[in-house]
């Protein structure tokens, strides 16, 4: 179960900062509609990349996936070598909900001290290692790949080909065709499916296989949250979220601090920020007008960062959104005792963790709230499989709409084109020797 707490955008309760969220709506209905109905229109075409609301119901990719898992009982060791969107969706679910027996590694930067380490930490026998890269020309995933084949390879001779699963593109790019000539096992990512809407395909199920994680509920969730996404504007989830978004926006909120307040739950801002700001800072509009729309997502953990950025929250500029995710009940808790000698602390004393943690998430939510600043939750009855899922597909869901309502494209990424060239001319790719003289009459070289 998965529902909103508005309660602290009201403008009954913040004033000017705030929303009136029922009259918003109503004011709002027909564009929500038509941005609803724009996008399930749209999702039968390859070139509108909504793949990703019809990956859920792919129970036969699932199943692959899980023969794949069952066929490898060997594997104590999975390293994931991907980067942006095929690495941090299976590395926030897997932080929540792995559990194991395979230890999961993601190699996602090219520093070479942490991959060493890494390497020097891996018996090769027990390591599988899966490459993912939907254009399979990543220069980080790639050069990463060169390494642990070689690595592979120098343990183990021809037999470093059972320790290689591929998930590319069924046919674009270089690792396609490879995969096929050395008889690699391969999975797909879908052509409609843009890398930061991909965890529900093998891009995320493949390693999430491996540590335990109920596929099946995840994947159930995410199709809740296409039910919610598919209802009329009152019961549509992902419509008021998104109006939520786009009203503050509006009101000078150009910051949007994702916050939950889980340490399980730690690196989810980081696959949100990729989802939200790759998908939304955009210098054009669809028309071909220069819009520079956008707002920048922040990373935030509580009750951890109450202690590093809530000040500033709370009583620096007024740009900001907090987004909170909140849970309802642990998973386990854990009570906190009593000391004799330490009675400055009885108001703990018996208390649990979580009770301490909700206490914290509602009472800074409220602190910030009184300072004016405009804040919601996410409320997530437990922490499971299926709500996870269910709040990822929202938040692709929401993303979506923010681009309908900004009139943009949310599914390319035109504006990381030039550094990714800049770096081919600077470590000498062939067809790029112009590029690189223009750098180093520009002094980078
Ligand atoms: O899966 P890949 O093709 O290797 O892409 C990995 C990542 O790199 C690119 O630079 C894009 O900006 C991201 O959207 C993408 O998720």
């Amino acid at each position: 179960m998965l529902r909103l707490d508005l309660s602290n955008l009201d403008s009954r309760r913040i004033g000017s900062q705030g929303i009136d969220l029922e009259q918003a709506l109503r004011a709002h209905k027909k564009r929500l509609e038509a941005a609803r109905d724009a996008l399930w229109g749209r999702k039968g075409d390859p070139a509108e990349f909504l793949g990703w609301i019809d990956v859920p119901e792919d129970t036969q990719t699932l199943r692959k996936v899980l023969r794949y898992r069952e066929a490898n009982a060997w594997v104590e060791d999975l390293v994931v070598l991907g980067i942006g969107g095929s690495a941090l969706g299976a590395q926030a679910v897997n932080a929540a909900l792995g559990k194991g027996p395979v230890r999961l590694h993601f190699v996602d930067n090219v520093e070479p001290e942490p991959i060493l380490e890494l390497l020097r930490s891996l018996e090769p026998r027990k390591t599988l290692v899966n490459v993912i890269s939907k254009s399979g020309s990543t220069a980080e995933t790639m050069a990463a790949f060169l390494a642990f084949r070689r690595w592979l390879e120098e343990a183990l001779g021809q037999d470093w080909k059972r320790h290689v699963v591929v998930t590319t593109d069924p046919a674009r790019g270089i690792l396609r065709p490879y995969a096929q000539a050395e008889g690699l096992p391969a999975f797909e990512v879908p052509p409609a499916v843009g890398g930061r809407f991909s965890v529900t395909c093998p891009v995320g199920t493949l390693p999430l296989a491996f540590v335990g994680v109920d596929l099946e509920a995840l994947l159930a969730g995410c199709r809740k949250a296409n039910e919610t996404a598919q209802a009329q504007v009152e019961a549509n989830l992902p419509a008021q979220s998104a109006l939520v978004h786009h009203l503050l926006s509006q009101k000078g909120k150009s910051v949007n601090v994702f916050m939950p307040y889980s340490t399980r739950l730690r690196y989810l801002p980081d696959w949100f920020v990729q989802l939200h700001d790759e998908s939304l800072g955009k210098a054009i509009d669809r028309e071909g007008k220069v819009v520079h729309t956008g707002t920048t997502a922040v990373r935030a953990i509580g009750t951890t960062d109450q202690h590093a950025q809530v000040q500033l929250f709370r009583e620096g500029p007024h740009d900001k959104l907090i987004t909170f995710v909140r849970l309802e009940k642990p998973t386990e808790d854990l009570k906190i005792p009593a000391v004799a000698g330490l009675e400055a602390l009885d108001y703990l004393f018996g208390r649990s963790f979580f009770e301490l943690l909700d206490a914290e998430a509602k009472a800074t939510a409220h602190a910030l709230a009184k300072a004016h600043q405009p804040n919601f939750a996410f409320v997530l009855e437990r922490l499971d499989a299926y709500t996870l899922g269910w709040l990822m597909q929202h938040l692709m869901w929401q993303t979506a709409f923010l681009g309908e309502l900004w009139n943009i494209n949310a599914f390319d990424q035109p504006g990381v084109e030039l550094g990714k060239e800049y770096t081919y001319a600077l470590m000498g790719r062939r067809g790029y020797e112009k590029l690189a003289a223009e750098l180093k009459a520009e002094g980078v070289e």
